[in-house]
């Protein structure tokens, strides 16, 4: 490393700041390391409340030009944006996949086009972005979206850039200045966004990115009085001491929290799919927020469907991200992997059996978990309960489409649920009754960006996506005119 830019896989990433335009060391740094062999990527400047402040500040004053920036110009920069990360693709996934482990094939494939999409469906969505005037007794009322602020976006490690950007191009494209806080765990790729956000001509001051530890600069992000929204994507505990700082000076808050989504297997299903469903909840190593972790099979197919289940994860590759032929990486961080071991354990104590995996891969190293799933695990228990974040999955059974519906419900969180059923009537049944911000009938993960995203119960508050997005980044207003000659008061 050298005046501050460390070479990842070839690519050059500057592990300084981004602040007004201009890259901003720190006193101190912290150490990024790959999940992947446990090599160091680079020392990363160590943000704190005076880094924060500046960002804020930059924000701040870069808030009016950009506020006034027609829609059609902040429109074009945010595909010129995605032009610059589709240019440098291959970099961001290579680059990703050494920062936190995840499969290159789908941040080839799947992950680094979906970035470059959020920045052009915002864009394109805020030309659209209207609202039909309406008359009140001769009065006009115009609804104007106005942009707010300063925003403050916290994102995790499990899909850095993709997440990132998922609030960035909302948040710019109705107008707003940003500072980002990405995840200590993965830094790397927020700074090429930075890279990418200047040559594409966005002005100084407009997206700022502060790298550091939650505690520290998160906090101070968090706490400050002239940020005008904080969408914060992380666990509950996390979302918690974010929504009691936010309090201070209520701060307008969006928050997608974690999951403990069910996946429902009922007898009319189409088994394949159904195991095929089952086995990708295994995806980025258990590291999805959407994952349905807790499997509920009708009792009468769940031998069978076991059997299948077990032969098709039987087959999954474990093995270094890179390799095209992986189908599960490592897990983000030693702390990670005891987290998840912990929670295994606790389980195989408290009687639950292992019909897979049930502990560490140990020949490639400390950060693999073998791909788990437990059954005999009675419903009030931590691993049905709590999130693990980790190729765990729970295996129950139900008699009824009643007593599916109350397994699936019986949870503090709501994100996420997907059905498997041969019976159209049943689908719509079934899907009515699910506490879930999002539902997935035979499918998971297809995803459409007009459609609302967020979780019910503590799996969040507030909805992103399309039109809700701009109501969070928005102030909205409503201008009522009178008529130019006649009526007053109505
Ligand atoms: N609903 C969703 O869309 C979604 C998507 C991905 C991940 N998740 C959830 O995220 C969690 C995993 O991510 P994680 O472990 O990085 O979460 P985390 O809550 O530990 O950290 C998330 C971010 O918050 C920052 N942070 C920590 N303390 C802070 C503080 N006091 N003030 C301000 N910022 C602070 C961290 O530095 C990091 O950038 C899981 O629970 C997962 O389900 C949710
Ligand atoms: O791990 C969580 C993944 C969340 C996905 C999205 O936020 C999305 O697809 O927009």
């Amino acid at each position: 490393m050298t005046d501050h830019i460390t070479t990842v896989a070839g690519v050059a990433v500057d592990t300084r700041h981004w602040i007004g335009g201009a890259r901003v060391a720190s006193e101190e740094t912290f150490t990024d390391v790959s999940p992947i062999d446990g090599s160091v990527l680079g020392e990363i400047a160590r943000g704190t409340a005076t880094e924060a402040t500046a960002a804020v500040a930059a924000a701040t004053a870069a808030f009016p030009g950009w506020a006034a920036t027609p829609r059609a110009e902040r429109a074009r920069l945010l595909h010129a944006i995605a032009d610059g990360v589709e240019k440098r693709l291959e970099e961001f996934a290579i680059v990703e996949t050494s920062d936190n482990g995840a499969l290159l094939r789908s941040h080839r494939r799947g992950v680094m086009p979906r970035v470059a999409h959020n920045f052009r469906f915002f864009a394109d969505r805020l030309l659209d972005l209207g609202h039909d005037d309406f008359e009140t007794r001769g009065h006009t009322n115009h609804v104007s979206w106005d942009p707010a602020g300063p925003c403050v976006l916290i994102t995790p490690w499990n899909a850095p850039l993709m997440l990132a950007t998922w609030k960035i191009a909302p948040a710019l494209a109705a107008g707003n200045t940003v500072i980002l806080k990405p995840a200590e765990w993965t830094p790397l790729t927020a700074s090429l966004l930075a890279d990418v956000t200047a040559e594409a001509g966005l002005p100084a001051g407009v997206l700022n990115i502060v790298q550091g530890y939650g505690a520290e600069v998160g906090e101070a992000l968090v706490t400050h009085a002239d940020v005008r929204r904080i969408s914060f994507t992380g666990s509950v505990p996390t979302a918690r001491r974010i929504a009691v700082a936010a309090g201070d000076h209520l701060t307008p808050l969006s928050l997608e929290l974690g999951g403990k989504s069910p996946l429902l297997v009922f007898a009319d299903a189409d088994l394949d799919l159904a195991v095929d469903l089952a086995v990708e909840q295994y995806d980025n190593a258990g590291q999805v927020c959407l994952a349905a972790t807790r499997i509920l099979v009708e009792e009468t197919i769940a031998e069978e469907f076991t059997r299948r289940f077990t032969a098709k994860a039987a087959a999954l590759t474990q093995g270094d991200p890179r390799d095209p032929a992986t189908d599960i990486g490592p897990n983000i961080h030693p702390r990670q992997v005891e987290k998840i071991d912990g929670f295994v354990r606790r389980a195989l104590n408290a009687g639950a059996r292992a019909i897979i995996g049930g502990g560490p891969k140990t020949d490639l190293g400390g950060l693999y978990y073998r791909p788990t799933l437990l059954t005999d695990v009675a419903q009030d228990s931590e691993i049905v309960q709590e999130e693990v974040f980790g190729p765990v999955l729970t295996l129950q059974t139900f008699a009824s489409e009643d007593e599916a519906v109350a397994l699936a419900n019986d949870t503090r969180f709501g994100l996420a649920a997907t059905l498997a059923t041969g019976d159209p009537e049943r689908a719509e049944r079934v899907s009515a009754r699910l506490v879930a911000g999002t539902v997935w009938v035979n499918c998971f993960f297809v995803r459409d960006l007009r459609a609302p995203f967020g979780g019910a119960r503590q799996s969040g508050v507030g909805r992103e996506g399309g039109t809700w997005s701009f109501d969070f980044y928005c102030d909205l207003k409503n201008t009522v005119t009178a008529p130019t000659e006649g009526v007053r008061h109505g």
